[in-house]
């Protein structure tokens, strides 16, 4: 790999830049914004740090020789930057990119990309974070984490085999699934669980007393509501993009809420303590074969 092109160099696609600097010492990663310009202060500091080498200012030289293009901006900048790349796209170049949702990336590249679709790899990398933008960027991001990639019908064999070692460069074990497969599952794993935890942060910090709650809010709120810290732009995409799943879990969410409010209701202390323990004993399960997944990982790099 030589020349790697990402289009929003913040946490995920710096971290990309980061680990593959080690993976390639001779690649040449040219970072480019939502403007073309120089003065963007994000790729001002991504090149600071050593980042990215190059501000791609002019398209046509930036995507030259490109070997790879990484699409790493909130996914309803997609169709614009895949129509922006198309007329300079050669035909040895690879694009990918690291949505949350898989579905709507998949349709944008198909109507977008045409025949080129061929060159295009979708993928999400399960790592991240509630902060945003290139100073939380890190090289070790991707170590041991899943990464899914949702092949389209027409994608070539090659530019798979060079996202997958893209990938692995990093430290990241890949998985293949079907993009709505994907939506369903992330759905359920991601994107409900940052809606709460938007509702609740709202819900609290709205009331006209909420200094009073926030003074005594500790590690459960904490946990519970890091997520709530993470980038609203980001976030308005991922639930309007992955929207239909979203309000299926949602609906799931709410029947258990309901049922538990019943519980409640009827002061059915049987009832409540067989459902805590249920989620308890699951909850941990999945904890402990996290923990030993984790090890595994580490001890095979
Ligand atoms: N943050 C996470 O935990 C996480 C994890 C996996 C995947 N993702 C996905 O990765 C993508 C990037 O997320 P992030 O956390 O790195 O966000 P981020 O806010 O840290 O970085 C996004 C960058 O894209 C830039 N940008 C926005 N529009 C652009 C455009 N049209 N052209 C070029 N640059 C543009 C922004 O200026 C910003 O620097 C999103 O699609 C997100 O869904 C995020
Ligand atoms: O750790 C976090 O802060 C995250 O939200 C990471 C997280 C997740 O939900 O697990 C968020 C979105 C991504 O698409 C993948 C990972």
């Amino acid at each position: 790999m030589k020349k790697l092109v990402i289009f929003g160099v913040g946490l995920i696609g710096g971290s990309v830049a980061l680990a593959l600097r080690k993976a390639y010492p001779e690649l040449h990663i040219v970072g480019i914004g939502r403007a073309l310009q120089l003065h963007d202060t994000n790729l001002q500091t991504a090149q600071k740090l050593g980042v990215i080498d190059e501000i791609g200012i002019d398209l046509g030289q930036a995507l030259e020789s490109a070997t790879l293009i990484l699409i790493a901006t909130p996914v309803a900048q997609t169709p614009a930057i895949l129509q922006f790349i198309l007329p300079h796209l050669n035909k040895n170049t690879v694009i990918t990119d690291a949505g949350s949702t898989k579905a709507d990336v998949v349709d944008y590249a198909t109507s977008i990309l045409g025949e080129r679709v061929s060159q295009f790899v979708p993928a999400h990398p399960i790592a991240g974070a509630e902060k945003s933008g290139v100073t939380a960027a890190n090289a070790t991001l991707y170590f041991g984490k899943n990464v899914i990639i949702t092949p389209i019908a027409g994608t070539n064999s090659t530019a798979i085999d060079m996202v997958t070692a893209m990938w692995q460069a990093t430290g990241a074990v890949i998985n293949r699934m079907p993009p709505t497969q994907h939506d369903s599952i992330f759905a359920a794993v991601s994107h409900l669980p940052h809606l709460l935890a938007f509702a609740l942060v709202e819900e609290l910090a709205t009331r006209p007393d909420a200094q009073d709650f926030f003074k005594f809010a500790a590690s459960g709120f904490r946990d519970f509501t890091r997520i709530a810290g993470s980038s609203p732009e980001m976030w308005r995409d991922i639930s309007l993009a992955n929207s239909k799943a979203l309000l299926g879990e949602l609906a799931a969410y709410q029947t258990q809420l309901s049922l538990i409010e019943n519980l409640l209701k009827n002061n059915d202390s049987a009832g409540l303590q067989s459902l805590f323990e249920r989620a308890s004993a699951a909850r941990n399960a999945w904890a402990h074969q996290q923990a030993i997944t984790d090890k595994e990982q580490t001890d095979k790099q």
